[in-house]
């Protein structure tokens, strides 16, 4: 479990998150969905603790970020690291063992080449490997899908639904709304800081077909196309 209470966080006068509550339960996956710049990646950043936040976050297995596997959007490496090296530095960061990592290399990655000269599909790759490998209770993935190619992408959809599986508790955002309807059992739009609507997997075409209403409308029509 994870619970979020009353969180705000502001950039000097942008107010990017406005108070907050969220409850997330082990083998629950919850998407996030929200334009360009509605906050998603700062309330994953808050909840990994990398930004500072008013309110609180808590967790059943404290501190959360000794639980927490963070796949960022864009993962960043250090330029003479191997994959391999990496996924050893993150197991041993936990005080994990490495076990068999290339028995276990599902996506066929180069693991002796310097991962900062990986693809950026393979650089999100390593970085879920390492996280997977750490064994974490809680997973953020910030648009996992994105940038990855199909067979990834369907890897990734397996590894959410095992994830949720083994009860752990997991987090995602994405700009694409199947892969949302295909591995969470909630799903939050935030809009302008706010979480204005959660909907429950039996209201997911509701909520796809309002977006599209909201965002499409009539604009194709505007558009003129000839
Ligand atoms: N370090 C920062 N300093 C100032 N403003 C920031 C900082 N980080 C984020 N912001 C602002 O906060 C807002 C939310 O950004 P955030 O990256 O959380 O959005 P997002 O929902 O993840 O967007 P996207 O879908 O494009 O990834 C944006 O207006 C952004 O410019």
């Amino acid at each position: 479990m994870i619970r979020i209470t009353s969180l705000s966080k502001s950039f000097g006068s942008l107010n990017v998150l406005k108070n907050l509550n969220l409850e997330l339960n082990a083998g629950n996956v919850y998407g996030i969905v929200g334009e360009n710049g509605a906050g998603k990646t700062t309330l994953f950043n808050c909840i990994a603790g990398i930004e500072q936040y008013e309110g609180t976050i808590e967790s059943a297995k404290a501190p959360l970020k000794n639980h927490l596997g963070f796949l960022q959007t864009e993962p960043f490496f250090f330029s003479k690291i191997t994959g391999r090296e990496y996924l050893q530095l993150l197991c041993t960061a936990r005080g994990k063992q490495l076990i068999n990592p290339d028995l276990r290399n599902i996506f066929h990655l180069p693991l002796d080449q310097y991962a900062a000269t990986y693809s950026t599909g393979m650089k999100k790759k390593l970085a879920l490997l390492a996280v997977l490998f750490q064994e974490n209770d809680y997973y953020i993935l910030d648009e996992p899908f994105n940038g990855v190619d199909i067979q990834s992408n369907l890897m990734i959809t397996e590894i959410i639904h095992q994830l949720k599986k083994l009860g752990k508790t997991v987090l995602i955002s994405s700009h694409i709304f199947s892969t949302l309807r295909d591995t969470c059992d909630a799903i939050y739009l935030l809009q302008q800081g706010l979480f204005t609507k959660s909907v429950l997997r039996d209201e997911f075409h509701s909520l796809e077909e309002e977006m599209k209403q909201a965002s499409v409308g009539n604009k194709i029509e505007q558009l003129g196309l000839k």
